[in-house]
This record gives structure tokens, C-alpha cells and sequence, in this order.
């Protein structure tokens, strides 16, 4: 790479990057995107139902329907005139190319156009209409969970179940009423294409889902358990954009995997704490990630040019005894001699809480400080700590609270009082108990980590 290339490369990065009044570059953070669920199932089935129940209960979030009928291929005058014949249950009858491109766009937040489809004529009809980005979007439609490309787009997808005989029925009642066909084309359609392309295609697509609704639009329990689940993973999101310095660590199997053994009752004190510092290290090196960073070119043993960064100096850890004390070998053990101070707060209940002690490093105000505590509930702690730093002068935008469970309660308190402050956290809860507790939470972290527990 010539150095006009990597100065243009350089600049093309800092560009997209925020740049700090000291000159240093912030790490940017990763988008956040919506929450895309996939509603396939038969016709009939009650997929339309179930989509509207979900979107009537959701009805304080911002939700989009995207139907997979407005992506059929247009009818050319040729096929028009054997329409008869016409596989609309085919994969090959839908444009999913286009259908891919309008849920990337949605996705990544951009506003689609989307035509509609007129089932008498057979034709994509314009001028169509805006979709706008939206926290969760809805994909439904027959076959959207026959192509792995769509799948892949979706965090959640449902296949609605519905009896063969009760289908039919509904279809045949649909089609002469609402679509204008009478009932011995609908019974030949049924027969010819829709039943046999169910079998193929839509029937086997069944196995992909994460939730089956067994009676479609009829089964309250279900939509409520789903609305719960979107929910909760709402919650996440929702927080991360009310506040945008909370951010959670890309989730992926490997860590859901760790925390349902941290979180796991039966687990044993050794393996908690094998975990918990897996967990740790994690997030530890996440935050670190959300520290500036200066650029530095080096010149690889190859003889070329490597557009590097240069870590932030003057930093210090601070933990929260007890619990934060087991976040400080993983802080140690990514930065080399890093000075680490303390904090005792104790103390029962919503006010109760106590600054007992404090042993921190001269010079913290002049540094970034790394603040240590693997449980936010309350948010009582932690206020207490901060409070604690910003009197010795520490620049609250400078503080990154590093931990591995968060209530939204606790998430609010802090957001709230100290907006500059960075959260990096690897889970968010749903929410605390009356004992103040993090609910579903791991129990009490200091006694499971450091064996005082019963
Ligand atoms: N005859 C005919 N059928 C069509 C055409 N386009 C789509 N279809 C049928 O429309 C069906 C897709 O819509 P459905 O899933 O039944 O409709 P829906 O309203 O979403 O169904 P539910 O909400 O589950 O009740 C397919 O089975 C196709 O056979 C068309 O132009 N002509
Ligand atoms: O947000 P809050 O409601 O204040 O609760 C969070 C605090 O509770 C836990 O400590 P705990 O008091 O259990 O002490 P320990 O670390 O010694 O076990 C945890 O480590 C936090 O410091
Ligand atoms: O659930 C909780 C709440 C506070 N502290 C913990 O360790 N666990």
C-alpha cells in the first residue's frame, strides 16, 4: 500500500469516527439494528391474525409489517393467459432477491418503497408505499422460512400450525369473498398447486422455527409467551438506544452458553468461577475497546505498511468490594502494572448503602478509569462509586463501568445521573425483585464466586 493510500485510508476511518476535543479517536459503536421476526405457516393458517396480535400488544414500540405476497412476480400477458396453471405456492413465484434487498435496507435503517400486489390481476401495483425503519420488523408470508438467506435476516422466527380441513375451508371462504374466484377454481387451485407445494416446501420450512403456535391466531398462550420473549429482547435494545453509552456485548452462543452455567443454580463454585472469568475477560477486553486510541503506522516483517492504532495511556482500575475484586486478574492480565483502587460500599436496602472505605490511586483524576463491579441492580453501588471518583476529580467521561449483569432499573439511575458515562455490560436482565435482587440474575455473586455461600 503507497502512503497516499493509507493517508486516504486513515482519513476514510477517522471520517467515521468521533474525534475527542484532546484530538484522540473514540472506537465507534456498532449499530444497533431492529428485531426482525418471521411469521411463516400454510395458507390460512392464521398468520395474518397472529401477526396482528403480536403488533396490537407491542403497540409502544415502533413495528412494521412486511408481507412476502407484495415481493410475487407480476404475471407477463403470456402466463396471464394460462393462469391456471400458474404455481403461486412455488418459491420461484416470489422475487426474493428483491425481498432480500428491502429487509437489508430496513435492517441497516433506511427507508424502502414497497409496491403492492393485487391478487385479482395478478400485478405488482405502484406507486406502492414507504416503509420506515422500525424497531422490529415483521416478515410474513408462506414461504419465508424456505430460503436461508431470509432466515438468516431474522432473530426470531414462528411457524403458525393450523389443521389442513380448517385451511381449506378458510381459503375457499377468502377467495370467493375477497379475491373474487369461485369455489371450483379456488378447490383446482387447492388441489393442483397449494396442497402439493405446501408438502414440498412450506411444510418442511416447519423445522427452522423457534416457536410453532399449534391453532394459530386462536392461541392467546402462545402470543403471550412470544410477547414476552420480544420483550425481553427488546428491553435490551430499547435501553441502548434510550441511552447511547450502555452497550452490551455482541451476544453469541458461546455466550449465552457461559452465562447459563453462571447463571445456573446447580452449578458449582469452581465452574462459576471458571465462567464467571471467561465472562469477565470478555468484558474487560470489550470495554477496553471503548477507550481512545491514537494511530501509529508500523512496517511488518513482509516490509509493509500496517495502519495501526496505539493503545490509551493513564488508565486505573477501581473495584467495588467484594465482587468487583474478581474483575481485577482480568484487568491485570490485559494491561501490564495497571495501578487498581478500592471501594467498600455496604449497607442493606434502597438508601442503605455506605462508602466504608476508599483506596485509590493520587493521581485518578488525570486518568480513565476502569470501574469494576460485575452486578448493577439497584444502581444504589454504583452511584455511590461514581460519586466517589467525580469528587477526586475524575472526568465522569472518562469513567467506563465494566459488568456483566445489569437490571434496567439500575441501567436508568445511572444513565440518568451520569449521561457521559460509559456502561459496557454482557447481559441485560429483565428486572429486580422486592429484595432487590437482578431477576432471572445469577443469586448473589460475591458469595458464589468467593464460596460464602450456603
Ligand atoms: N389464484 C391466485 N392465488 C394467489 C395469487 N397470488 C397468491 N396466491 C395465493 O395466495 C396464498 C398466499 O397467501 P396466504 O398465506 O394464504 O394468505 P394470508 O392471508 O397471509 O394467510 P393467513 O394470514 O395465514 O390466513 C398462496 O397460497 C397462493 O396460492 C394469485 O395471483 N392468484
Ligand atoms: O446496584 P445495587 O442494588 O447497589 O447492587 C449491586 C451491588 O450488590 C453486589 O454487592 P453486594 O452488596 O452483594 O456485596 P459483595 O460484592 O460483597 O457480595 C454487587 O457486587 C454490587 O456491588
Ligand atoms: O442479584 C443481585 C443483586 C445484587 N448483587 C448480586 O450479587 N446479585
Amino acid at each position: 500500500m503507497d502512503s497516499e493510500t493509507l493517508s486516504t485510508l486513515n482519513n476514510n476511518i477517522k471520517n467515521h469516527l468521533p474525534v475527542q476535543s484532546n484530538g484522540l479517536i473514540s472506537a465507534p459503536d456498532p449499530p444497533k439494528q431492529p428485531f426482525v421476526i418471521g411469521v411463516a405457516g400454510g395458507t390460512a393458517s392464521g398468520k395474518t391474525t397472529v401477526c396482528n396480535m403480536i403488533i396490537s400488544q407491542l403497540h409502544d414500540q415502533r413495528v412494521v409489517l412486511v408481507n412476502q405476497d407484495s415481493f410475487y412476480h407480476s404475471l407477463s400477458d403470456d402466463t396471464l393467459a394460462q393462469v391456471y396453471d400458474y404455481n403461486f405456492d412455488h418459491p420461484d413465484a416470489f422475487n426474493t432477491e428483491l425481498l432480500l434487498s428491502c429487509m437489508e435496507k430496513l435492517k441497516n435503517g433506511r427507508a424502502v418503497n414497497i409496491t403492492n400486489y393485487d391478487f385479482q390481476t395478478h400485478k405488482r401495483i405502484g406507486p406502492g408505499w414507504k416503509v420506515n425503519p422500525s424497531d422490529i420488523i415483521i416478515l410474513e408470508g408462506i414461504l419465508v422460512l424456505h430460503d436461508s438467506r431470509v432466515r438468516d435476516l431474522m432473530n426470531m422466527k414462528i411457524f403458525v400450525d393450523a389443521d389442513s380441513d380448517l385451511r381449506l375451508a378458510r381459503r375457499i371462504q377468502r377467495d370467493t369473498v375477497e379475491r373474487g374466484r369461485n369455489i371450483q377454481n379456488v378447490l383446482d387451485q387447492y388441489a393442483r398447486s397449494v396442497k402439493p407445494s405446501f408438502e414440498e416446501f412450506i411444510l418442511p420450512s416447519k423445522k427452522y422455527a423457534d416457536v410453532i403456535i399449534p391453532r394459530g391466531g386462536d392461541n392467546n398462550v402462545a402470543i403471550d409467551l412470544i410477547i414476552q420473549h420480544i420483550r425481553a429482547k427488546l428491553g435490551q435494545h430499547h435501553l441502548c438506544k434510550l441511552y447511547p453509552n450502555v452497550s452490551v456485548i455482541h451476544s453469541t452462543f458461546q455466550m449465552r452458553g457461559m452465562h447459563t452455567l453462571v447463571r445456573d443454580v446447580k452449578t458449582t463454585k469452581h465452574d462459576f468461577v471458571f465462567y464467571a472469568d471467561r465472562l469477565i475477560r470478555l468484558a474487560v477486553e470489550h470495554g477496553l475497546g471503548h477507550l481512545p486510541f491514537t494511530e501509529k503506522q508500523i512496517t511488518t516483517p513482509t516490509g509493509s505498511v500496517y495502519p495501526g492504532v496505539v493503545f490509551c495511556k493513564r488508565l486505573c482500575g477501581v473495584s467495588v468490594i467484594r465482587s468487583g475484586e474478581s474483575m481485577e486478574n482480568a484487568l491485570r492480565a490485559c494491561c501490564k502494572g495497571i495501578k487498581i483502587g478500592k471501594i467498600l460500599i455496604h449497607g442493606e436496602g434502597n438508601n442503605g448503602r455506605q462508602l466504608i472505605y476508599e483506596k485509590l490511586p493520587a493521581d485518578i483524576s488525570s486518568r480513565h478509569v476502569l470501574l469494576l463491579d460485575p452486578v448493577l441492580a439497584s444502581g444504589n453501588s454504583a452511584v455511590k462509586a461514581i460519586n466517589l471518583l467525580l469528587s477526586k476529580g475524575v472526568v465522569e467521561s472518562n469513567i467506563i463501568f465494566l459488568n456483566l449483569i445489569a437490571a434496567p432499573q439500575g441501567i436508568h439511575v445511572v444513565c440518568k445521573k451520569f449521561p457521559k458515562l460509559k456502561i459496557v455490560t454482557s447481559e441485560i436482565d429483565v428486572t429486580l425483585d422486592e429484595d432487590l435482587r437482578v431477576i432471572p440474575g445469577m443469586g448473589e455473586f460475591g458469595d458464589r464466586y468467593f464460596g460464602t455461600n450456603n
